[in-house]
């Protein structure tokens, strides 16, 4: 599973992968005969209106599901979600107001310090380690982000455009850096993110060992997947926040111990995986590593939507095996490092 989607983000976010770029070619112009007639001058939400997007069906090994479509279309998508427009624009664009709106002042604070005085005490403080190696926070991110993602979601998806399923297991949701959010999400990744989890995984995260990401939104709901199976991600750090909306039965994320062995030992202790279940609270983020096991248990009733964030090292790769003490990076590295602006697509 982690190296299958592996596989997937590296094609979604390298375009230098040789299979990658042979499909793309191909299937443009397979497609291009079944699309209704557009000129570039034309409006790319209307003629997106008129795709049909393939059928999702699997609930494993789903990555490549209506693959040619999605590469074959992406360009007519991404000029679609533009014209589309946001209903909250600060959503869009990282900086002062993003910050302020939608991060928390105990958050801003906290990275100010780690950042100016190389204190990590305040962020440490932002986070409760509830199972070993799952580092629980509700102090991250404001009501008015959830509230917000929550509502330009239904946007997106009474917007009339295809969107591509999230992974190969999750089959609702949303891929949000391809509706638009990318921007946004490299200033909150390279500012916040990555940093804290470097500050929680100094073991695995070094200088470039998170420099992408790719952030998703997945749904469960009785009439679309209910529960997901035992998988790690195809990333080497994971943040995963609870939208809520409202209140659901079960659906609770089940992690399960690991050490690893041999090189990819974890150290023991505080930063060891540890197994139990979580049951997510509307706004609660979680992080832990993409390795560490984990399945979401079936939901019985009302609906449950997370936004996640997988963090990995350009092409997709993934570290899994622990940098020894001396080669971890010190606070100030973590806090300091400029925030990338852009993806390398
Ligand atoms: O159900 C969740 O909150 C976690 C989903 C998940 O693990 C994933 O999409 O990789
Ligand atoms: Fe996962």
């Amino acid at each position: 599973m982690a190296r299958r989607l592996a596989t997937r983000t590296l094609l979604l976010l390298s375009c230098s992968q040789e299979g990658s770029l042979r499909i793309l070619r191909a299937s443009t112009e397979v497609c291009r005969g079944s699309l209704p007639p557009f000129s570039p001058a034309g409006s790319a939400l209307e003629a997106a209106r008129q795709l049909v997007g393939p059928k999702v069906t699997k609930k494993k090994d789903g990555e490549f599901e209506g693959g040619e479509f999605w590469e074959a279309h992406e360009e007519l998508l991404k000029r679609a979600w533009q014209e589309h427009g946001p209903l909250h624009a600060d959503l869009y664009s990282f900086g002062p107001n993003f910050e302020r709106r939608y991060l928390t002042s105990k958050l801003r604070a906290a990275a100010r310090l780690a950042r100016e005085e190389g204190s990590e005490e305040a962020a440490k403080g932002l986070f409760e380690e509830i199972l070993p190696g799952v580092f629980a926070s509700e102090d991250l991110f404001t009501e008015a982000f959830r509230k917000d993602v929550l509502e330009e979601l239904d946007r997106i998806n009474s917007a009339g455009i295809p969107t591509r399923r999230p992974n190969g297991m999750n089959r609702y949701g949303v891929i949000l850096d391809q509706v638009g959010f990318e921007e946004a999400l490299n200033g909150l990744v390279g500012a916040y993110i990555k940093p804290l989890g470097g500050m929680l995984f100094p073991e695995l995260v070094g200088d470039h060992d998170a420099d992408e990401h790719y952030a998703f939104t997945v749904k469960y709901e009785p009439s679309g997947d209910t529960e997901l199976a035992k998988h790690g991600d195809a990333s080497v750090v994971t943040l995963n926040l609870c939208l809520g909306p409202a209140t659901w039965k079960g659906g609770a994320l089940r992690f399960f111990a690991s050490g690893g062995s041999g090189i990819y030992a974890l150290p023991k202790g505080n930063a060891s995986a540890g197994s139990g279940d979580v049951n997510f609270q509307p706004g609660q983020v979680l992080l832990h590593r993409g390795q560490h096991k984990h399945q979401a248990l079936p939901l019985l009733s009302g609906q449950r939507a997370n936004l996640i964030i997988w963090l990995h090292a350009e092409h997709g790769v993934v570290r899994v095996a622990p940098y020894p003490p001396e080669q971890q990076l010190m606070a100030k590295q973590r806090w300091q490092q400029m925030p990338r602006l852009k993806l390398d697509l």
